[in-house]
Formats: structure tokens, C-alpha cells, sequence
């Protein structure tokens, strides 16, 4: 179990960055923090490892405290592994060295053989014994990942981790990654700015704003019943619409907050918006329309010409 307890953090005196924040995480699970740029998620990954001295509260692996820069000669607690936005690898060494750098050369076949498997999880096999300096972004980004799997931590701290992959590679890296993750039982907290890395692969969702956290909720129930705007417009782009037009929502707040695609549309449909603009989205348009002062989004299989009036349905 982590624990993080009461903690509150600022880099500059009277500035806080991180407020008052309490969570658990049991082991093996997968967390994704989430929020705007800026509200701190960068920082808590940090000080989850350790680079930084909490001013309140404490941050505990299992039974052992982990503690900042000011107790430890070497700043960073052993058990984890935290991969940062800059990927940390040396640029005159090649992938292979890079990888097994923390890797024990007692059992040199041991050490080629976790290499191996690690190249083959993150495809970069081909690049084994080409000098990092010369990869891509995306592809340094993979060799981090595997050099911080190499001695299998308890812990991942990932921040950004796919940022710079490109989508037909993202989506195999991250399946491969978090299989392997699940079944090594290692702990990993993801901080991103990609909803998928929260809705996909994360168990649980913590959200950030301003250096407060303002929910901690599986991630698909935070989804699905977002408390608040801030927290749906992080998954997207959503509406918040008056609660009088959607008479079968049960709510009591005057306002309801609904999905893009929870809107479709319908000739019978009393709710009438006129369109703005259509977005091509591949599967769909991304239609934009304003309903009297709001600004309405909704999804279409066809492009809606500006000014056309149509009605929606919730579905
Ligand atoms: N070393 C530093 N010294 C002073 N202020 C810092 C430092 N690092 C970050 N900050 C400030 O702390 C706040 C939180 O930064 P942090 O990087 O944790 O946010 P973030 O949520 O990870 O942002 P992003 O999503 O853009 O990566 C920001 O206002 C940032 O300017």
C-alpha cells in the first residue's frame, strides 16, 4: 500500500503547489492523475519518490517512510522507479547498455535475456546497439520505460509516459506495459494528459486542480458521473446544458453535464440548436451549435452545414 498522508508542498515560500493531499493506493493497482498544466501533477510524482522534502505530512511504501533529499545522500526511494518527462538515458551508450545499466553483470546471459524480453515489450529490438543520442523522442521515451522495468520495481511513476509515441505504437506499448505490470503485480501511477491512460488502463483516477485533489474515483464511474465540469472536460469535450431540458436525467442540481455523443439527432426532438461548425473526427463529426447563450456540442455521421437547425435527443 502507498500512503500518502496530509502532505502539502511548495517550491518557493508562501507559493503551495501541493495542498493538504490524502490518498491510498493498494498494491498492483494502476492510478492515473489527472488535471490542467500547472496544478501540480508533476510535483506529487516527485515527491511519491522522493526528489523533494514534503514542508507537511508523509508519504509511506508499505511500512517504510519515504523520505527527501534532506535524508537520503542519493534522493530517490530504491523500490520505485519514476520515469521523468526527460528520459534520463545516456546519449553515448546504446539501447542495450542503457537498458541494462542497473542490471548485474554476474550472470551475463541473465542480464542478455531480461534485455531481450524488455527490447521485444517496448519494439526495440532493431535499435538494441544503436547509441540513444540517435533515436527519436518517442523512441528514447520507449528505452526509458524498459530501462526503469529492468530490476522490476514495486513501484512505477510514470509522467507522461506516451507523450511522445506515436498513436499506431502508443496503443501496443501501453497494452503490452500494463499486461506485463498486472501480471508482475507492480504498483504503477501514471500522470497524463491522455484520457485513455486513465480510462483504459488506469483502476483508479485521482484529479488535481490548483494543487488540491478533488476526486480519487474508479475511473470509469468518474466517467461516467463527472462531478463537475473541470473533471468531464478533462475526458473531452462535454456540455453543461439546463437541467429543465432533460427531464429524464434525475438530478437536482440546475444543471446536467452531458457527453458529445449523448446527444443525437432527432427530427421529434423539442430541444433545437442551430449549427455552427462540423468537425471531422474519422468516425464522425464533432458537431458545434448554440442553443440560445450555451454552446452545444454533439456528434453526427454527416457534416451539418452552418445555420441548420436540428433537434437532439439525450441518449
Ligand atoms: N522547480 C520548480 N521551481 C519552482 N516552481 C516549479 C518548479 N517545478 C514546477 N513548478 C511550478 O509548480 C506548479 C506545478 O507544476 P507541475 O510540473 O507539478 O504541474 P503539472 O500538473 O505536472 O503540469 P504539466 O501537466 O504541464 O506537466 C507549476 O505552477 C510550476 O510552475
Amino acid at each position: 500500500m502507498l500512503k500518502v498522508q496530509r502532505i502539502s508542498f511548495s517550491y518557493i515560500e508562501n507559493t503551495p503547489i501541493l495542498k493538504d493531499i490524502s490518498f491510498e493506493i493498494p498494491q498492483g493497482a494502476h492510478v492515473s492523475i489527472i488535471g490542467e498544466s500547472g496544478c501540480g501533477k508533476s510535483t506529487l510524482l516527485k515527491l511519491m519518490y522522493g526528489l523533494h522534502d514534503v514542508d507537511e505530512g508523509e508519504i509511506f511504501w508499505q511500512d517504510e517512510q519515504i523520505l527527501g533529499p534532506s535524508h537520503n545522500l542519493v534522493p530517490g526511494f530504491e523500490k520505485m522507479k519514476y520515469v521523468a518527462q526527460d528520459f534520463d538515458l545516456m546519449p553515448y551508450t546504446t539501447v542495450s547498455e542503457n537498458i541494462g545499466t542497473h542490471l548485474s553483470n554476474f550472470y551475463p546471459e541473465k542480464k542478455q535475456q531480461r534485455i531481450d524480453e524488455l527490447l521485444d515489450m517496448v519494439e526495440m529490438s532493431a535499435f538494441a546497439n544503436v547509441k540513444t543520442k540517435l533515436l527519436s523522442g518517442g523512441q528514447q521515451q520507449r528505452v526509458a520505460l524498459a530501462k526503469a522495468l529492468a530490476r522490476e520495481p514495486e513501484v512505477l511513476l510514470l509522467d507522461e509516459p506516451f507523450s511522445h509515441i506515436d498513436n499506431f505504437r502508443k496503443n501496443a506499448l501501453r497494452r503490452n506495459l500494463f499486461s506485463y505490470l498486472k501480471k508482475e503485480n507492480i504498483t504503477c501511477i501514471v500522470a497524463t494528459h491522455d484520457r485513455t491512460d486513465a480510462l483504459a488502463f488506469a483502476d483508479t483516477t485521482i484529479v488535481l486542480k490548483k494543487g488540491t485533489l478533488i476526486t480519487k474515483s474508479d475511473s470509469k464511474n468518474l466517467y461516467k458521473n463527472p462531478p463537475n465540469k473541470y473533471v468531464a472536460s478533462l475526458f473531452g469535450e462535454v456540455n453543461e446544458l439546463p437541467a429543465s431540458l432533460f427531464p429524464e436525467i434525475e438530478t437536482e442540481k440546475e444543471t446536467v453535464l452531458i457527453y458529445p455523443h449523448q446527444l443525437k439527432v432527432s427530427e421529434t426532438s423539442e430541444f433545437k440548436v442551430t449549427v455552427r461548425k462540423s468537425y471531422f473526427k474519422g468516425s464522425h463529426y464533432l458537431v458545434l451549435a448554440k442553443y440560445e447563450n450555451f454552446v452545444v456540442f454533439f456528434e453526427s455521421l454527416e457534416a451539418l452545414e452552418n445555420g441548420f437547425e436540428v433537434g437532439l435527443d439525450f441518449v
